[in-house]
């Protein structure tokens, strides 16, 4: 069936958008529109404030808002709300919590908060014409993008650098005016978008004024000015270390334990096939805390999967080692947060998860989120290297195969009796709840 195009459904209402959607591509799911419309907010003034963060909204989509207690963070007992869908995740990071809880906790330090951002132009010309001009404009850009910076100035922040950079290697004729910015409690997108245009508009009305160049170098063609998701130097570090022999556990001595993890770690920092999933675990931490706290899951993703690739090869974010008989485990990440700003103080469950993570600074924000996903990714390892993953996983899993199986809550109860002695597999499941009715 060839479907037509749709002209102005921006501009159809809620229910007209739905109409259209089950008229043309839900034939089939008679009770799709039902469906949507459960998911709405009975309060119709919190369901419009969801309806205005993105557009063409026609529902909700749930996502489980969960807490991990016991995190010890620089002598500070967190309770740190996460937002996830996956299985296991919260209880691997509750559990990591409680084991270092009682080993001293978690160090975390910010070791750099610039931002990026980059007006890129093409110049056809002399580059020297082009870097005497910079040097005299320079000021002026500053100047023109004061009143955006004033009351971030007030705050600490601002522009704290613009350079211009030659990239005709890589492509003919194109350079940029790479800028860096302090942008305080905010993760700052906008702000230091709205000042890299303002640069790139004053950069091109200057070189059209300026003298020493010909009409061919005063034609700078501006192609894009945006931020850069890529923050190498708003770096955060986390860390775990305890004596060696406090490790011991399933069996194994400490020592035993520590050979093998900082042996796991080995293989994820030479092997990019391990190095992807072992940093996945680290994400699955991260985005549940930064997805709680409203921030932008996507631009923390690209930085810091950017990071691990930061010299020319994938490699694992945590690393760990042991020295005179003391075990360290260590992350160093990249993370552009806001404690203000984007949807941090309009969605009222990012609302609360900062409030019960005491308010933070995104300084304190990017420890927290840091040490979310090196407890992570201690808790998969851990398991990986002693009981697999499967089987802490999977238990965790049990009600999500129960409820595909549309499993009564009393067949819930004697699953989950049951599977407490036996492994959980998706088929083992079937097997029992079969035995189970028949
Ligand atoms: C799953 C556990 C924690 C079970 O571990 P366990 O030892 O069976 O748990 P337990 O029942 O003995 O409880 C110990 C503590 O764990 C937590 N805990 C335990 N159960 C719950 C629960 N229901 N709800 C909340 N918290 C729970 C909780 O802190 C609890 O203490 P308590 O609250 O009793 O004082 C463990 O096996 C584990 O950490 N596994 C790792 C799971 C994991 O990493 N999941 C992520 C998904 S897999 C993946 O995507 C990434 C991966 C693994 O591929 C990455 C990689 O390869 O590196
Ligand atoms: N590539 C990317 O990552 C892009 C992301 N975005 C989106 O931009 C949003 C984040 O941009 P922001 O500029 O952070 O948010 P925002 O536009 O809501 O602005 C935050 C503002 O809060 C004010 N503020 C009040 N108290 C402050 C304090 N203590 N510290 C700092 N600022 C304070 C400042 O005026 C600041 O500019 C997110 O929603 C993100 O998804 C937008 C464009 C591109």
């Amino acid at each position: 069936m060839m479907i037509d195009p749709i002209s102005g459904f921006s501009k159809l209402t809620k229910e007209e958008k739905i109409d259209w959607l089950s008229s043309t591509y839900l034939k089939d799911s008679q009770n799709a529109p039902q469906i949507l419309k459960q998911y709405w907010n009975p309060d119709s003034s919190l369901q419009q404030l969801h309806e205005e963060f993105t557009e063409n909204t026609l529902s909700n989509y749930y996502l489980p808002f969960g807490i991990a207690p016991n995190f010890m963070i620089n002598g500070f007992r967190y309770a740190i709300p996460m937002a996830i869908e996956e299985s296991s995740v919260i209880a691997a990071a509750s559990k990591a919590a409680k084991f270092w809880g009682k080993r001293g906790g978690f160090k975390a330090e910010v070791l750099g908060t610039q931002k990026i951002g980059q007006v890129h132009f093409i110049y056809s010309g002399e580059k020297e014409k082009l870097v005497n001009f910079f040097r005299k404009v320079k000021p002026e850009l500053l100047e023109a993008v004061e009143p955006l910076v004033r009351n971030m100035k007030k705050r600490g922040g601002g522009v704290t650098g613009i350079e211009l950079r030659d990239k005709n290697e890589a492509l003919g004729g194109y350079f940029q005016l790479h800028c860096t910015f302090e942008t305080k409690d905010s993760m700052g997108a906008n702000f230091i978008n709205s000042c890299l245009e303002r640069f790139a508009e004053s950069f091109k009305t200057a070189a059209e004024k300026h003298e020493a160049f010909s009409a061919t170098e005063k034609d700078i063609e501006i192609v894009m000015s945006i931020l850069s998701n890529y923050v190498p130097d708003c770096l955060v570090r986390a860390e775990v270390s305890c004596p060696v022999e406090d490790l011991a556990d399933h069996g194994l001595t400490g020592e035993a334990f520590a050979g093998k993890f900082v042996r796991a770690l080995k293989i994820a920092e030479t092997e990019p096939f391990r190095a992807v999933t072992h940093n996945k675990g680290i994400m699955n931490g991260i985005d549940a805390v930064v997805l709680a706290t409203g921030n932008d899951f996507r631009a923390v993703e690209a930085g810091i999967h950017a990071y691990a690739a930061k010299d020319g090869k994938y490699t694992s974010l945590t690393h760990a080692d042991v020295r005179n008989g003391q075990f360290r485990f260590w992350m160093e990440i990249p993370l552009a947060l806001g404690t203000v700003g984007g949807l941090t103080g309009l969605h009222p469950l990012s609302k609360i998860a900062l409030e019960i993570l005491q308010k933070p600074s995104a300084e304190d924000l990017m420890k927290i989120v840091a040490v979310a996903g090196l407890a992570q990714n201690f808790a998969a390892v851990k398991s990986l290297i002693t009981t697999g993953i499967q089987q802490g996983h999977m238990k965790m899993h049990l009600m999500n195969i129960l409820n595909q199986l549309q499993a009564t809550p009393e067949e819930k109860e004697a699953m989950v009796e049951h599977f407490k002695k036996h492994n959980v597999s998706h088929s083992a499941v079937e097997e029992a709840l079969e035995n189970l009715r028949s």
